[in-house]
């Protein structure tokens, strides 16, 4: 018996396929499936593509979405996001963030996030009970906040989370040193050597900015990747967020390494910091994957809109029409993010994990459809996201979510809303 039997969807470049799944798993796909199934989706008119990985948020931060807009990153995190989060991270917070997070992110198509952030034990506590892929990180810094200490707590914290998670099947522990501006030499080392006995992957953020550039060269006399190459911590199994501002050797050096890049289109958009060449990246045969950053620097974690946009900006940049092509905008934003995390999932073939979406095309703006993948990335809505399977389990269908309570979700949200303004008026950081 067949767990759950698709029938008669579109299969991008292939034609109309039934799809069968079972054990987490696509089986077969073929022309007309006869066997009975557990579930059974009619997905006439819809198409089937693979679920996105968004891989670099900080999940939690949806609470604070919508506070200090029209900042560029450093004021932005040290006038608004790191007063905020002083006084409110607490498990609580994180856990009502992912919460709301985690819904959002089902309704737009997404079934793996890779995140950093504190307390991140609630993330994973909300992503089990959703149903949702996970890589988390307990967010390494050197200076003290009221998560830890310094340095060795923060690295003592992270290391307690990979010992707890190691070996879940959705949730998987990484390691996150924030940034090179934030993390001093000793600490990187410590996270590199920690990261190898462990066997786990490190994510961070990397030349998200010019100021960062300046920043990291005026202290260590090289710029972001050679100061990080410089220290050996350059390596495949770094997952580096941003990347907007490298130079020729820089390139080469993330290449010849095999570290990934995590491309943040719209939150590098609206902090102000640029647009990373990710055409140049993709030619040289550099890695890229697609995330949407914290839904407060984005301010959302649409990753339909996200891909939209990362292939027009490519191509407005470059002034190529070539420089990114449909195609692979959505393979960039789908299976390049579950490679990047040794997940075999990301493509609808026989032998993969059953993540995938059905996005239905019998709206106005999807008709008359003549190419699935091009009308998915430059005319497609989230709100065209009918059902969301994550490893083989229905975790939305007819844009129903099956594993969160949504009423729930907007009263969490109306509290904070309220426990967050209440403090900002106190402090007379209140100016909407
Ligand atoms: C160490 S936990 C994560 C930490 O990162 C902050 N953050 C959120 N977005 C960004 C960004 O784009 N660049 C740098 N840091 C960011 C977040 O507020 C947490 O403090
Ligand atoms: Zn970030």
């Amino acid at each position: 018996m067949l767990d759950i039997l698709i029938k008669q969807a579109i299969v991008p470049d292939r034609g109309i396929f039934d799809i069968a799944i079972k054990e987490g798993r696509i089986i077969r796909i073929e022309r007309d499936i006869k066997e009975e199934a557990r579930h059974t989706i009619r997905a006439d008119g819809k198409i089937a593509i693979p679920s996105f990985a968004n891989m670099h948020t900080h999940i939690s931060m949806s609470l604070l979405r919508g506070i200090g807009s029209d900042l560029t990153l450093m004021d932005w995190l040290q006038k608004v996001i790191w007063v905020l989060e002083a006084e409110f991270v607490s498990p609580e917070f994180v856990r009502d963030g992912a919460l709301l997070g985690i819904a959002e992110s089902i309704m737009s198509g997404t079934t793996l996030l890779m995140d950093m952030y504190f307390f991140e034990e609630a993330v994973a506590q909300v992503a089990l009970s959703a149903g949702i892929r996970v890589g988390l990180g307990f967010g390494i810094l050197d200076f003290p906040t009221k998560v830890a200490s310094g340095p060795e707590e923060y690295l003592k914290r992270a290391e307690e989370f990979i010992k707890t998670f190691k070996g879940e099947e959705l949730v998987f522990p990484v390691l996150c040193p924030h940034a090179p501006y934030t993390c001093s030499p000793t600490t990187l080392l410590k996270v590199k050597e920690l990261a190898e006995r462990e066997g786990v992957l490190i994510h961070t953020h990397v030349a998200e900015t010019k100021s960062e550039v300046e920043g990291v060269k005026e202290k260590y006399g090289k710029t972001p990747v050679k100061h990080l190459e410089s220290l050996g911590f350059v390596s495949d199994r770094v997952l580096m967020a941003h990347m907007v501002w490298l130079d020729e050797e820089e390139k080469a050096i993330v290449k010849e390494r095999g570290a990934k890049v995590l491309h943040c289109p719209e939150s590098n958009l609206k902090l102000a910091s640029g647009i990373a060449p990710v055409w140049e990246y993709i030619s040289m045969g550099i890695h890229v994957c697609l995330g949407t950053d914290g839904p407060a620097s984005n301010d959302n974690l649409d990753m339909l809109e996200e891909m939209s946009l990362m292939a027009k900006l490519q191509k407005g940049y470059s002034l190529s029409a070539k420089a990114m092509d449909a195609r692979t905008a959505l393979k960039i934003a789908t299976e390049n993010g579950f490679l990047a995390c040794g997940i075999k999932a990301g493509k609808i073939e026989e032998g993969y994990e059953a993540d995938l979406i059905l996005i239905d095309t019998q709206k106005p703006h999807l008709q008359p459809l003549y190419d699935p993948v091009a009308q998915i990335v430059y005319s497609a809505k989230s709100s065209d996201i009918d059902t969301v399977i994550c490893r083989g389990k229905v975790i939305m269908e007819r844009r129903e979510l099956k594993t969160i309570d949504m009423e729930e979700l907007l009263h969490i949200a109306k509290k904070w809303r309220e426990k967050i303004t209440g403090f900002m008026r106190e402090k007379n950081m209140l100016y909407f």
